[in-house]
Protein backbone atom coordinates (compact mmCIF):
# COMPACT_ATOMS: atom_id res chain seq x y z
CA UNK A 1 0.00 0.00 0.00
CA UNK A 2 1.28 3.48 -0.49
CA UNK A 3 0.61 6.86 0.36
CA UNK A 4 0.57 9.14 3.54
CA UNK A 5 -2.42 9.89 5.51
CA UNK A 6 -3.71 10.22 9.03
CA UNK A 7 -2.84 6.63 10.51
CA UNK A 8 -3.81 4.73 13.81
CA UNK A 9 -0.10 4.04 14.95
CA UNK A 10 3.08 3.24 14.33
CA UNK A 11 3.38 -0.29 12.10
CA UNK A 12 6.05 -1.30 13.69
CA UNK A 13 5.81 -4.15 15.70
CA UNK A 14 2.37 -5.57 14.95
CA UNK A 15 -0.06 -6.46 17.95
CA UNK A 16 -2.72 -8.91 17.58
CA UNK A 17 -5.16 -10.49 20.09
CA UNK A 18 -4.77 -14.45 20.98
CA UNK A 19 -7.50 -16.98 20.83
CA UNK A 20 -9.47 -18.87 18.16
CA UNK A 21 -13.11 -17.64 17.28
CA UNK A 22 -13.03 -15.48 20.25
CA UNK A 23 -15.47 -12.25 21.08
CA UNK A 24 -12.68 -9.32 20.22
CA UNK A 25 -13.17 -5.62 20.82
CA UNK A 26 -10.39 -3.42 19.55
CA UNK A 27 -10.47 0.10 19.34
CA UNK A 28 -7.76 2.38 17.57
CA UNK A 29 -8.62 5.46 19.31
CA UNK A 30 -10.33 5.50 22.82
CA UNK A 31 -13.42 4.79 23.31
CA UNK A 32 -14.43 3.99 19.88
CA UNK A 33 -16.47 1.34 20.02
CA UNK A 34 -19.88 1.91 21.09
CA UNK A 35 -20.50 1.17 24.50
CA UNK A 36 -23.91 -0.95 25.41
CA UNK A 37 -24.63 -0.87 21.63
CA UNK A 38 -24.07 -1.18 18.09
CA UNK A 39 -26.34 1.22 16.56
CA UNK A 40 -25.87 4.37 18.29
CA UNK A 41 -27.75 7.46 16.23
CA UNK A 42 -24.43 9.16 16.11
CA UNK A 43 -21.50 6.45 16.68
CA UNK A 44 -18.30 7.89 18.57
CA UNK A 45 -16.11 9.63 17.00
CA UNK A 46 -18.72 10.33 13.96
CA UNK A 47 -18.42 6.54 12.37
CA UNK A 48 -20.70 4.72 10.37
CA UNK A 49 -21.77 1.37 11.72
CA UNK A 50 -21.17 -1.70 9.67
CA UNK A 51 -21.95 -5.11 10.41
CA UNK A 52 -20.04 -7.79 8.36
CA UNK A 53 -22.29 -10.85 8.56
CA UNK A 54 -19.82 -14.22 7.89
CA UNK A 55 -23.28 -16.61 9.09
CA UNK A 56 -26.71 -16.24 8.71
CA UNK A 57 -28.42 -14.21 10.76
CA UNK A 58 -30.07 -16.97 12.64
CA UNK A 59 -27.87 -19.98 12.68
CA UNK A 60 -27.50 -21.66 16.38
CA UNK A 61 -25.08 -19.33 18.23
CA UNK A 62 -22.11 -21.59 18.30
CA UNK A 63 -21.87 -21.13 14.66
CA UNK A 64 -22.66 -17.53 14.29
CA UNK A 65 -20.11 -14.97 12.89
CA UNK A 66 -19.96 -11.28 12.74
CA UNK A 67 -17.89 -8.42 13.48
CA UNK A 68 -19.08 -4.69 13.69
CA UNK A 69 -16.54 -2.37 11.94
CA UNK A 70 -17.27 1.55 13.41
CA UNK A 71 -15.05 3.66 9.91
CA UNK A 72 -14.56 7.04 8.60
CA UNK A 73 -16.90 6.17 5.49
CA UNK A 74 -18.98 3.13 4.70
CA UNK A 75 -18.14 0.17 2.12
CA UNK A 76 -21.06 0.82 0.09
CA UNK A 77 -19.51 4.79 -0.75
CA UNK A 78 -17.86 3.56 -4.61
CA UNK A 79 -18.06 3.90 -7.95
CA UNK A 80 -20.19 1.05 -9.98
CA UNK A 81 -18.35 -2.32 -9.98
CA UNK A 82 -17.03 -3.31 -13.69
CA UNK A 83 -16.08 -6.71 -14.73
CA UNK A 84 -11.97 -7.53 -14.66
CA UNK A 85 -11.19 -9.70 -17.66
CA UNK A 86 -7.52 -9.87 -17.04
CA UNK A 87 -7.33 -13.58 -15.47
CA UNK A 88 -10.21 -15.41 -17.13
CA UNK A 89 -8.09 -18.52 -17.49
CA UNK A 90 -5.90 -18.56 -14.72
CA UNK A 91 -8.08 -17.67 -12.03
CA UNK A 92 -11.67 -19.54 -11.88
CA UNK A 93 -14.66 -20.95 -9.52
CA UNK A 94 -16.15 -22.72 -12.39
CA UNK A 95 -15.28 -26.34 -12.65
CA UNK A 96 -17.17 -27.67 -15.43
CA UNK A 97 -14.17 -27.49 -18.30
CA UNK A 98 -12.18 -28.75 -15.93
CA UNK A 99 -10.39 -32.57 -16.07
CA UNK A 100 -10.44 -35.55 -13.84
CA UNK A 101 -7.59 -37.84 -14.13
CA UNK A 102 -7.17 -41.50 -12.19
CA UNK A 103 -3.29 -40.39 -13.10
CA UNK A 104 -0.80 -39.08 -9.91
CA UNK A 105 -0.45 -35.45 -10.78
CA UNK A 106 2.59 -33.39 -9.70
CA UNK A 107 4.16 -29.90 -10.75
CA UNK A 108 7.84 -28.70 -9.86
CA UNK A 109 8.25 -25.49 -8.17
CA UNK A 110 5.84 -22.75 -10.31
CA UNK A 111 7.60 -20.19 -11.63
CA UNK A 112 8.10 -16.47 -10.48
CA UNK A 113 7.53 -13.96 -13.20
CA UNK A 114 10.59 -11.82 -13.79
CA UNK A 115 7.39 -8.68 -14.45
CA UNK A 116 5.45 -6.80 -11.67
CA UNK A 117 2.83 -8.96 -10.76
CA UNK A 118 0.65 -8.80 -7.61
CA UNK A 119 -0.72 -11.18 -5.31
CA UNK A 120 -3.87 -11.16 -6.96
CA UNK A 121 -3.13 -11.11 -10.56
CA UNK A 122 -0.81 -13.66 -9.65
CA UNK A 123 -2.99 -16.21 -8.43
CA UNK A 124 -3.24 -19.27 -10.55
CA UNK A 125 -6.08 -21.77 -10.11
CA UNK A 126 -5.45 -25.85 -10.01
CA UNK A 127 -7.87 -27.19 -9.45
CA UNK A 128 -11.56 -27.11 -7.29
CA UNK A 129 -15.28 -28.72 -7.13
CA UNK A 130 -18.51 -27.42 -6.35
CA UNK A 131 -19.79 -24.28 -7.05
CA UNK A 132 -19.37 -20.62 -5.71
CA UNK A 133 -22.57 -20.15 -6.04
CA UNK A 134 -24.29 -22.84 -4.62
CA UNK A 135 -21.61 -21.99 -1.19
CA UNK A 136 -20.54 -25.78 -2.06
CA UNK A 137 -16.81 -26.78 -2.49
CA UNK A 138 -13.56 -25.26 -2.72
CA UNK A 139 -10.52 -23.84 -5.11
CA UNK A 140 -6.97 -24.69 -5.15
CA UNK A 141 -4.90 -21.86 -6.32
CA UNK A 142 -1.26 -21.21 -6.36
CA UNK A 143 0.15 -17.42 -6.22
CA UNK A 144 3.18 -16.06 -7.11
CA UNK A 145 4.15 -12.34 -6.90
CA UNK A 146 6.84 -9.63 -7.59
CA UNK A 147 4.55 -6.57 -6.54
CA UNK A 148 2.84 -5.19 -3.46
CA UNK A 149 -0.96 -4.16 -4.48
CA UNK A 150 -0.72 -0.37 -4.56
CA UNK A 151 -4.35 1.40 -3.58
CA UNK A 152 -5.84 -1.58 -4.53
CA UNK A 153 -7.97 -4.35 -2.57
CA UNK A 154 -9.70 -7.79 -2.81
CA UNK A 155 -12.74 -8.78 -1.40
CA UNK A 156 -13.64 -12.48 -2.05
CA UNK A 157 -17.79 -12.91 -1.85
CA UNK A 158 -17.08 -16.83 -2.99
CA UNK A 159 -15.09 -18.19 0.17
CA UNK A 160 -12.75 -17.93 2.76
CA UNK A 161 -9.21 -17.98 2.04
CA UNK A 162 -6.32 -19.97 3.59
CA UNK A 163 -3.33 -18.87 2.55
CA UNK A 164 -0.09 -20.54 3.01
CA UNK A 165 3.17 -18.76 1.76
CA UNK A 166 5.86 -20.67 0.80
CA UNK A 167 8.59 -18.05 -0.29
CA UNK A 168 8.49 -14.55 0.87
CA UNK A 169 6.54 -12.84 3.87
CA UNK A 170 3.36 -10.80 3.06
CA UNK A 171 2.14 -8.01 5.04
CA UNK A 172 -1.54 -7.76 4.86
CA UNK A 173 -3.63 -4.75 5.39
CA UNK A 174 -7.30 -5.79 6.24
CA UNK A 175 -10.33 -4.12 7.57
CA UNK A 176 -9.79 -5.34 10.87
CA UNK A 177 -5.89 -4.38 11.04
CA UNK A 178 -2.22 -5.02 10.07
CA UNK A 179 -1.05 -9.09 9.70
CA UNK A 180 2.42 -10.22 8.69
CA UNK A 181 2.85 -13.67 7.98
CA UNK A 182 6.07 -15.70 6.94
CA UNK A 183 6.53 -19.21 5.30
CA UNK A 184 5.78 -21.56 7.44
CA UNK A 185 3.03 -19.20 8.92
CA UNK A 186 -0.65 -19.47 7.54
CA UNK A 187 -3.17 -16.98 7.24
CA UNK A 188 -7.41 -17.10 7.39
CA UNK A 189 -8.91 -13.84 5.77
CA UNK A 190 -13.17 -14.65 6.01
CA UNK A 191 -15.43 -14.32 2.90
CA UNK A 192 -16.15 -10.64 2.35
CA UNK A 193 -13.46 -8.72 4.50
CA UNK A 194 -11.53 -6.47 2.12
CA UNK A 195 -7.78 -6.78 2.11
CA UNK A 196 -3.97 -6.14 0.43
CA UNK A 197 -1.02 -7.80 0.08
CA UNK A 198 2.73 -6.74 0.18
CA UNK A 199 5.48 -8.43 -0.64
CA UNK A 200 7.60 -8.06 2.86
CA UNK A 201 11.13 -9.47 1.07
CA UNK A 202 10.59 -9.67 -2.69
CA UNK A 203 8.98 -12.33 -4.34
CA UNK A 204 6.31 -14.97 -3.02
CA UNK A 205 4.92 -17.78 -3.91
CA UNK A 206 2.74 -19.70 -1.63
CA UNK A 207 -0.82 -21.88 -1.99
CA UNK A 208 -4.68 -21.03 -1.35
CA UNK A 209 -7.12 -23.04 0.01
CA UNK A 210 -10.16 -21.22 -0.70
CA UNK A 211 -13.48 -23.03 0.53
CA UNK A 212 -17.37 -22.03 -0.77
CA UNK A 213 -18.21 -23.50 2.12
CA UNK A 214 -18.49 -23.57 5.86
CA UNK A 215 -15.32 -21.99 7.49
CA UNK A 216 -11.88 -22.80 9.14
CA UNK A 217 -12.38 -24.30 13.01
CA UNK A 218 -10.23 -26.44 15.04
CA UNK A 219 -10.53 -29.76 15.12
CA UNK A 220 -11.95 -32.47 17.72
CA UNK A 221 -9.16 -33.87 19.75
CA UNK A 222 -11.20 -37.11 20.65
CA UNK A 223 -9.37 -39.20 23.33
CA UNK A 224 -5.97 -36.76 22.91
CA UNK A 225 -7.80 -34.68 25.76
CA UNK A 226 -7.90 -30.83 25.71
CA UNK A 227 -4.46 -30.33 24.34
CA UNK A 228 -2.31 -31.15 21.17
CA UNK A 229 -2.42 -30.35 17.91
CA UNK A 230 -2.86 -26.37 17.38
CA UNK A 231 -3.65 -24.23 20.18
CA UNK A 232 -6.23 -21.83 20.12
CA UNK A 233 -4.26 -19.20 21.68
CA UNK A 234 -1.66 -19.44 19.06
CA UNK A 235 -4.33 -18.09 16.71
CA UNK A 236 -3.37 -14.46 16.15
CA UNK A 237 -5.96 -11.81 15.43
CA UNK A 238 -5.02 -7.82 14.36
CA UNK A 239 -6.57 -4.97 16.56
CA UNK A 240 -7.81 -2.08 15.14
CA UNK A 241 -5.86 -0.08 11.95
CA UNK A 242 -6.61 2.73 10.23
CA UNK A 243 -5.34 5.13 7.83
CA UNK A 244 -7.85 8.13 6.67
CA UNK A 245 -6.30 8.80 3.48
CA UNK A 246 -7.79 10.36 -0.04
CA UNK A 247 -6.86 8.30 -3.25
CA UNK A 248 -7.90 6.88 -5.88
CA UNK A 249 -8.53 3.61 -4.46
CA UNK A 250 -9.79 -0.10 -6.31
CA UNK A 251 -11.93 -2.28 -4.08
CA UNK A 252 -12.11 -5.98 -6.37
CA UNK A 253 -14.34 -8.24 -5.71
CA UNK A 254 -14.59 -12.13 -6.21
CA UNK A 255 -17.47 -13.14 -7.53
CA UNK A 256 -18.29 -16.33 -8.80
CA UNK A 257 -14.54 -16.64 -9.92
CA UNK A 258 -14.99 -13.52 -11.62
CA UNK A 259 -13.13 -10.06 -10.98
CA UNK A 260 -15.16 -6.62 -10.38
CA UNK A 261 -13.56 -3.77 -9.68
CA UNK A 262 -15.26 -0.15 -8.41
CA UNK A 263 -13.28 2.71 -7.60
CA UNK A 264 -13.33 4.89 -4.85
CA UNK A 265 -11.78 7.99 -3.47
CA UNK A 266 -10.53 6.69 -0.14
CA UNK A 267 -8.55 3.77 1.86
CA UNK A 268 -11.05 1.20 2.82
CA UNK A 269 -8.89 0.31 5.70
CA UNK A 270 -10.51 2.99 7.72
CA UNK A 271 -12.15 1.05 10.70
CA UNK A 272 -11.47 2.65 13.88
CA UNK A 273 -12.45 0.20 16.16
CA UNK A 274 -14.18 -3.37 15.58
CA UNK A 275 -16.15 -6.14 17.79
CA UNK A 276 -17.20 -9.64 17.10
CA UNK A 277 -15.98 -12.72 16.00
CA UNK A 278 -15.56 -11.94 12.00
CA UNK A 279 -11.96 -11.57 11.81
CA UNK A 280 -8.59 -12.64 9.82
CA UNK A 281 -6.19 -14.43 11.69
CA UNK A 282 -2.40 -16.06 11.32
CA UNK A 283 -0.92 -18.84 13.01
CA UNK A 284 2.70 -20.24 13.49
CA UNK A 285 3.03 -23.48 12.19
CA UNK A 286 5.80 -24.38 14.43
CA UNK A 287 3.81 -23.81 17.55
CA UNK A 288 1.74 -27.04 16.02
CA UNK A 289 2.32 -30.14 18.82
CA UNK A 290 2.20 -33.54 16.67
CA UNK A 291 0.85 -36.39 18.78
CA UNK A 292 2.33 -39.69 16.99
CA UNK A 293 2.87 -43.56 17.23
CA UNK A 294 5.26 -44.15 20.39
CA UNK A 295 5.33 -47.95 19.56
CA UNK A 296 4.23 -49.12 16.10
CA UNK A 297 2.23 -49.05 12.94
CA UNK A 298 1.77 -45.71 11.02
CA UNK A 299 -1.49 -43.54 12.28
CA UNK A 300 -3.77 -42.10 9.50
CA UNK A 301 -2.45 -38.27 8.80
CA UNK A 302 -5.45 -36.40 10.25
CA UNK A 303 -3.49 -36.78 13.61
CA UNK A 304 -2.14 -33.86 12.21
CA UNK A 305 -4.94 -31.34 11.38
CA UNK A 306 -4.52 -27.76 11.91
CA UNK A 307 -7.80 -26.87 10.99
CA UNK A 308 -10.57 -28.65 9.38
CA UNK A 309 -13.54 -27.31 7.15
CA UNK A 310 -16.90 -29.38 8.55
CA UNK A 311 -19.37 -30.82 6.36
CA UNK A 312 -22.59 -31.74 6.98
CA UNK A 313 -21.87 -35.22 7.38
CA UNK A 314 -19.94 -35.86 11.04
CA UNK A 315 -16.16 -36.60 10.58
CA UNK A 316 -16.29 -36.05 6.72
CA UNK A 317 -14.49 -32.22 5.99
CA UNK A 318 -15.33 -30.56 3.20
CA UNK A 319 -11.73 -29.64 3.75
CA UNK A 320 -8.81 -30.24 5.78
CA UNK A 321 -5.23 -28.13 6.84
CA UNK A 322 -3.06 -31.26 7.19
CA UNK A 323 0.40 -30.43 8.11
CA UNK A 324 3.96 -32.77 8.05
CA UNK A 325 5.61 -31.15 10.54
CA UNK A 326 9.57 -31.35 12.04
CA UNK A 327 9.27 -34.66 14.65
CA UNK A 328 10.98 -37.25 16.20
CA UNK A 329 9.67 -40.96 14.24
CA UNK A 330 10.24 -43.93 16.56
CA UNK A 331 7.40 -46.53 15.70
CA UNK A 332 8.87 -49.80 16.06
CA UNK A 333 9.48 -52.72 13.47
CA UNK A 334 7.21 -50.33 11.31
CA UNK A 335 7.32 -49.48 7.72
CA UNK A 336 7.68 -45.51 8.90
CA UNK A 337 7.42 -43.85 5.41
CA UNK A 338 3.77 -42.79 4.72
CA UNK A 339 1.66 -46.53 3.25
CA UNK A 340 0.73 -47.13 0.22
CA UNK A 341 -2.46 -45.59 -0.73
CA UNK A 342 -6.01 -44.97 -1.86
CA UNK A 343 -8.24 -42.51 -0.52
CA UNK A 344 -11.89 -41.88 -1.02
CA UNK A 345 -10.93 -38.40 -0.44
CA UNK A 346 -8.81 -35.85 -2.37
CA UNK A 347 -5.31 -35.09 -1.50
CA UNK A 348 -3.74 -31.75 -2.89
CA UNK A 349 -0.31 -31.45 -1.39
CA UNK A 350 2.65 -28.89 -1.00
CA UNK A 351 5.93 -28.49 0.08
CA UNK A 352 6.77 -25.26 2.10
CA UNK A 353 10.59 -26.24 3.01
CA UNK A 354 12.91 -28.89 3.29
CA UNK A 355 12.29 -32.65 1.98
CA UNK A 356 8.95 -35.04 2.40
CA UNK A 357 8.88 -38.29 3.88
CA UNK A 358 7.64 -40.43 0.96
CA UNK A 359 9.54 -38.47 -2.04
CA UNK A 360 13.17 -38.64 -2.38
CA UNK A 361 13.20 -35.98 -5.12
CA UNK A 362 10.96 -34.12 -7.74
CA UNK A 363 8.62 -33.21 -5.06
CA UNK A 364 10.41 -29.36 -4.25
CA UNK A 365 9.55 -26.58 -1.94
CA UNK A 366 6.80 -24.88 -4.29
CA UNK A 367 5.89 -27.40 -6.10
CA UNK A 368 2.96 -29.58 -5.53
CA UNK A 369 0.97 -33.13 -6.00
CA UNK A 370 -1.97 -34.12 -6.59
CA UNK A 371 -3.79 -37.44 -6.37
CA UNK A 372 -7.62 -37.58 -6.65
CA UNK A 373 -10.11 -40.06 -5.49
CA UNK A 374 -8.65 -43.65 -5.50
CA UNK A 375 -5.82 -43.04 -7.19
CA UNK A 376 -2.98 -44.86 -5.89
CA UNK A 377 0.13 -43.19 -4.05
CA UNK A 378 2.51 -43.76 -1.94
CA UNK A 379 6.05 -43.78 -1.29
CA UNK A 380 8.73 -43.58 -3.94
CA UNK A 381 10.66 -46.29 -4.75
CA UNK A 382 13.90 -44.83 -2.90
CA UNK A 383 11.95 -43.89 -0.05
CA UNK A 384 10.58 -47.57 0.10
CA UNK A 385 13.89 -48.97 -0.33
CA UNK A 386 15.64 -47.60 2.58
CA UNK A 387 12.47 -47.78 4.51
CA UNK A 388 13.22 -51.15 4.72
CA UNK A 389 16.79 -51.39 5.75
CA UNK A 390 17.83 -52.28 9.20
CA UNK A 391 18.98 -48.99 9.74
CA UNK A 392 15.47 -47.90 9.45
CA UNK A 393 14.29 -49.30 12.99
CA UNK A 394 16.55 -46.26 14.77
CA UNK A 395 14.74 -43.55 16.04
CA UNK A 396 15.04 -40.90 13.99
CA UNK A 397 14.38 -36.67 13.63
CA UNK A 398 12.73 -36.13 9.85
CA UNK A 399 15.14 -32.76 9.92
CA UNK A 400 14.17 -29.49 11.14
CA UNK A 401 13.26 -27.92 7.77
CA UNK A 402 10.59 -30.72 6.48
CA UNK A 403 7.27 -28.82 6.08
CA UNK A 404 4.92 -30.29 3.64
CA UNK A 405 0.83 -30.11 4.34
CA UNK A 406 -1.97 -31.33 2.81
CA UNK A 407 -5.57 -29.70 1.33
CA UNK A 408 -8.21 -32.83 1.78
CA UNK A 409 -11.10 -32.66 0.60
CA UNK A 410 -14.43 -34.94 0.04
CA UNK A 411 -15.77 -33.59 -2.83
CA UNK A 412 -13.50 -34.71 -5.88
CA UNK A 413 -11.81 -31.99 -7.63
CA UNK A 414 -10.94 -30.99 -11.29
CA UNK A 415 -7.99 -29.94 -12.52
CA UNK A 416 -8.01 -26.33 -14.31
CA UNK A 417 -6.71 -26.21 -17.85
CA UNK A 418 -3.94 -23.96 -17.18
CA UNK A 419 -3.09 -25.92 -13.95
CA UNK A 420 -2.53 -29.42 -16.60
CA UNK A 421 -0.81 -27.15 -19.21
CA UNK A 422 1.72 -25.58 -17.40
CA UNK A 423 5.02 -25.93 -18.10
CA UNK A 424 6.19 -26.79 -14.81
CA UNK A 425 4.11 -30.45 -15.00
CA UNK A 426 6.08 -33.08 -14.32
CA UNK A 427 5.08 -35.76 -16.84
CA UNK A 428 7.21 -38.26 -15.33
CA UNK A 429 5.89 -38.42 -12.07
CA UNK A 430 5.02 -42.25 -12.25
CA UNK A 431 8.43 -42.99 -12.59
CA UNK A 432 9.09 -42.88 -9.26
CA UNK A 433 7.42 -45.96 -8.37
CA UNK A 434 8.08 -47.75 -11.79
CA UNK A 435 11.03 -49.19 -10.02
CA UNK A 436 9.53 -50.99 -6.84
CA UNK A 437 10.41 -54.30 -7.80
CA UNK A 438 8.73 -57.31 -6.20
CA UNK A 439 10.17 -58.73 -2.81
CA UNK A 440 7.55 -61.78 -2.94
CA UNK A 441 9.28 -64.88 -1.71
CA UNK A 442 7.51 -67.85 -2.00
CA UNK A 443 9.19 -69.81 0.43
CA UNK A 444 9.00 -67.33 3.11
CA UNK A 445 8.32 -69.08 6.86
CA UNK A 446 7.20 -67.49 9.98
CA UNK A 447 10.46 -67.71 12.18
CA UNK A 448 11.34 -70.63 13.63
CA UNK A 449 9.48 -72.81 10.87
CA UNK A 450 11.75 -72.36 8.36
CA UNK A 451 13.78 -75.82 7.09
CA UNK A 452 17.07 -75.65 9.06
CA UNK A 453 19.14 -74.94 5.89
CA UNK A 454 17.03 -71.55 5.36
CA UNK A 455 17.17 -70.24 9.12
CA UNK A 456 19.94 -68.34 8.48
CA UNK A 457 18.75 -66.64 5.58
CA UNK A 458 15.46 -66.00 7.05
CA UNK A 459 17.07 -64.56 10.54
CA UNK A 460 18.98 -62.35 7.90
CA UNK A 461 15.20 -61.41 6.39
CA UNK A 462 14.03 -60.85 10.31
CA UNK A 463 17.00 -58.39 10.61
CA UNK A 464 16.25 -56.37 7.88
CA UNK A 465 13.06 -55.41 9.19
CA UNK A 466 10.62 -58.11 7.61
CA UNK A 467 8.63 -59.56 11.21
CA UNK A 468 8.13 -58.19 13.86
CA UNK A 469 4.79 -58.64 16.15
CA UNK A 470 3.39 -59.41 12.04
CA UNK A 471 5.35 -62.90 13.01
CA UNK A 472 4.94 -63.41 16.63
CA UNK A 473 8.40 -61.98 17.66
CA UNK A 474 8.73 -58.40 19.58
CA UNK A 475 12.06 -57.13 18.55
CA UNK A 476 13.37 -54.54 21.14
CA UNK A 477 14.65 -51.37 20.11
CA UNK A 478 18.41 -52.12 19.25
CA UNK A 479 19.49 -51.63 22.70
CA UNK A 480 20.20 -47.62 22.01
CA UNK A 481 23.56 -49.01 20.27
CA UNK A 482 24.18 -46.25 18.42
CA UNK A 483 21.51 -44.07 19.97
CA UNK A 484 18.69 -41.37 17.70
CA UNK A 485 19.78 -40.46 14.38
CA UNK A 486 18.64 -37.67 11.76
CA UNK A 487 17.73 -38.54 8.73
CA UNK A 488 19.46 -35.87 7.00
CA UNK A 489 17.26 -34.37 4.35
O1 LIG B 1 1.74 -38.59 1.33
C1 LIG B 1 0.52 -38.66 1.35
O2 LIG B 1 -0.13 -39.17 0.45
C2 LIG B 1 -0.22 -38.16 2.57
C3 LIG B 1 -0.26 -39.21 3.61
C4 LIG B 1 0.59 -39.14 4.67
C5 LIG B 1 0.57 -40.12 5.64
O3 LIG B 1 1.40 -40.03 6.68
C6 LIG B 1 -0.30 -41.19 5.52
C7 LIG B 1 -1.15 -41.27 4.45
C8 LIG B 1 -1.14 -40.27 3.49
O4 LIG B 1 -1.97 -40.31 2.46
FE1 LIG C 1 -2.15 -40.11 0.67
Amino acid sequence: MKGEGMKSEDTEPLRYMSGFGNEFSTEALPDALPKGQNNPRVCPYGLYAEQLSGSAFTVPRRSQRRSWLYRIRPSVTHEPFHPLNFPAETLTADFTQGVVTPNQLRWRPFSIPSEPVDFVRGMLTICGAGSAASKSGFAVHMYTATASMEDTCLANADGELLIVPQQGGLRLFTEMGLLEVAPREVVVVPRGVRFAVDLMDGPARGYILEVFQGSFTLPDLGPIGANGLASPRDFLTPVAWFEERACNFTVMHKFEGQLFAATQAFSPFNVVAWHGNYAPYKYDLARFCPVNAVSFDHPDPSIFTVLTVPSDTPGVSVADFVIFPPRWTVAQHTFRPPYYHRNVMNEFMGLITGMYEAKRDGFLPGGASLHLCMTPHGPDTATFESAIRPDAEQPAHLGRDTLAFMFETSQTPRVTPAALGATNIDRDYYKCWVGLKSHFDRDWRPAGQQPAAEAGADAERERQGGGGAANGVERAAPAGANGPVTVAR
